[in-house]
């Protein structure tokens, strides 16, 4: 099991209409920092529905064409739910540093969530910051993710 992210390789970025100008400026600042960004929509702020966003991420994600993922909608639930329906994903809501690096250091989280309704976009930027760059601890946290997915 892999300890860090391979920041070589893109970000994937999705999610609905209530995330729509929160991804952009999440996108604008990772691609600012030269960070390679694929953006999987939504590409304007008329409703959609989540899954059709988180899918795609997720399912891009789980190829390992991409470091991590990014999803944003409303509550982050709804992206969550979905993202977490793929095997190979452990999709974590946060909305603070501290969760962005629990969801790393101890979940080996690879997809972060974020409710654009409850968090500025200040914290999101901290937040991608410390979920791309924190390692797994693995170890006795190794044990307890092996044990998540279903047969
Ligand atoms: O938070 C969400 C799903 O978990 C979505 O972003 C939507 O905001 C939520 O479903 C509400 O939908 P609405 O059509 O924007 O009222």
């Amino acid at each position: 099991m892999e300890l860090t992210f391979n920041l070589a390789l893109p970000v994937a970025i999705g999610g609905d209409h209530a995330g729509f100008a929160y991804k952009e400026e999440v996108i604008s600042y990772l691609e600012g920092k030269g960070v390679q960004v694929k953006d999987f929509g939504t590409d304007s702020p008329d409703s959609v529905d989540y899954p059709d966003f988180a899918h795609p991420v997720a399912s891009a994600v789980e190829s390992g064409a991409f470091a991590y993922g990014i999803l944003i909608c409303g509550s982050a639930n709804g992206v969550a739910i979905t993202a977490n329906k793929h095997q190979g994903i452990r999709a974590a809501i946060c909305w603070g540093d501290e969760l962005a690096r629990l969801a790393r250091s101890h979940n080996n989280a690879n997809i972060l969530c974020i409710p654009a309704k409850f968090v500025d976009t200040a914290t999101a930027k901290e937040m991608v910051d410390i979920f791309g760059e924190t390692a797994f601890e693995g170890g006795r946290h190794e044990n307890r993710v092996n044990k998540i997915a279903c047969a």
